[in-house]
């Protein structure tokens, strides 16, 4: 198995300014701190361990590219990148559009190399040069939509990858896999009436966006049940990720079929995140993957590509990504060293409440065509 691998020192300069979550401001108790949670060192860190580890001796490196304004406004309106652009020009750069997403000045140059990256990386694994691959992108994308980012993400680097497959590398139908912890809102709007993009979003239960990500979002018109949201209750550990992966995702993939796989990889589902309440280890992330993997050997040659989103622990991040890229590459060059830890804490079996919501969505598998 070659598996492609893409990152970009630059990535690790995108500047997420003063704030934790929100921007400092003393009238509200928030004071300025050195990280916040979306800095990109939990990103950075993840890659020196792909590298330290020596499993990137296992990858083949594929080149970053920046995404054309052509190709951002697949998805995205003129005006939305024109703003981008111009708060990118100013000295103290300016906001992804829902005011707590800053960015520093020169974003749009990380931001547009990050989708050029997805784009990248999805030609790489299209033309065969690699079999699969994984794209560790920053910012992330999956919450942009056409006239706006939110929840720090600023270009939909999945839905631009997407867009981009259909409309240049002649792949009809595509699936993508959300399974970063919140809400993959931005895909399953780009794409809601559109039966040739079948998105699924596996993530907490109404974390964010705020009410996003219900059952009953199951796509409108001609995309009617080609949109699959599994809203997992707060505190679900592998067995519940594991019976999703198992019993919706998997389903669905053989169903719709897809030739290529695209998959928004957040690794904020993990047991130490900041930013959700759930429990997942590398346990977890390793299903998933050969979930998609398996799917992607079924119907779409193994085409499968990964683009890194969230995930915010600096400490469990990386052996999260480290373990999801062996898995796709086929090694195991290192074990995960808190797996002790967080596997211990209890959590890992499949509630009775968990397994109802995943049936529940289940029986929508059998209206994908
Ligand atoms: C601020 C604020 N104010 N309020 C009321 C709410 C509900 C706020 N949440 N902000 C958030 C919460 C979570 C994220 C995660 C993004 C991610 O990792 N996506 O994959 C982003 C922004
Ligand atoms: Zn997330």
């Amino acid at each position: 198995m070659t598996t492609g691998y893409l990152w970009d020192e630059i990535f690790g300069w995108h500047d997420t300014g003063s704030g934790t979550l929100f921007p400092a401001d003393p009238d509200l108790g928030h004071q300025p701190i050195s990280h916040h949670v979306a800095h990109p060192d939990t990103k950075r860190r993840m890659h020196e361990l792909i590298c330290v580890s020596g499993l990137v001796d296992h990858l083949t490196r594929i080149a970053p590219r920046t995404a054309s304004v052509e190709e951002l406004t697949r998805v995205h309106t003129p005006e939305h990148v024109e703003r981008i652009v111009r708060e990118s020009a100013q000295p103290k750069g300016g906001d992804a559009g829902d005011g707590i997403s800053p960015f520093g000045k020169g974003a749009y140059r990380i931001a547009a190399l990050g989708a050029g990256s997805a784009i990248a990386m999805t030609e790489a694994v299209v033309a065969g040069t690699v079999d699969n691959g994984y794209a560790l992108v920053n910012p992330a994308g999956h919450h942009a939509l056409p006239e706006t980012g939110l929840g720090f993400c600023i270009f939909n680097n999945v839905a631009i990858a997407a867009k981009h497959a259909q409309a240049v590398l002649g792949i009809e139908r595509i699936a993508i896999v959300d399974w970063d912890v919140h809400h993959g809102n931005g895909a399953q709007a780009i794409f809601a009436e559109d039966p040739s993009v079948l998105t699924i979003s596996l993530h907490q239960d109404r974390c964010f966006p705020p009410n996003s990500g219900l059952v009953e979002e199951r796509g409108t018109a001609a995309g009617e049940h080609y949109n699959v949201n599994i809203p997992m209750p707060v505190g679900c550990g592998d067995g519940a990720y594991q019976y999703a992966a198992r019993t919706v995702i998997g389903p669905a993939l053989e169903a719709f079929a897809p030739e290529l796989i695209i998959v928004a990889s957040g690794f904020d589902p993990n047991a130490m995140d900041p930013l959700a309440r759930q429990l997942v280890t590398t346990r977890g992330f390793i299903t998933l993957t050969e979930t998609v993997m398996e799917a992607a050997a079924r119907s779409a040659g193994g085409r499968l590509v990964l683009v890194q989103e969230g995930g915010y622990s600096p400490v469990y991040v990386p052996f999260c990504g480290l373990a999801t890229i062996e898995t796709l590459a086929g090694v195991h060059v290192m074990d995960d060293g808190l797996l002790p830890v967080v596997g211990g804490m209890g959590g890992h079996d499949l509630e009775p409440h968990q397994k109802e919501l995943v049936d529940r969505v289940a029986a929508f598998v059998g209206d994908i065509a």
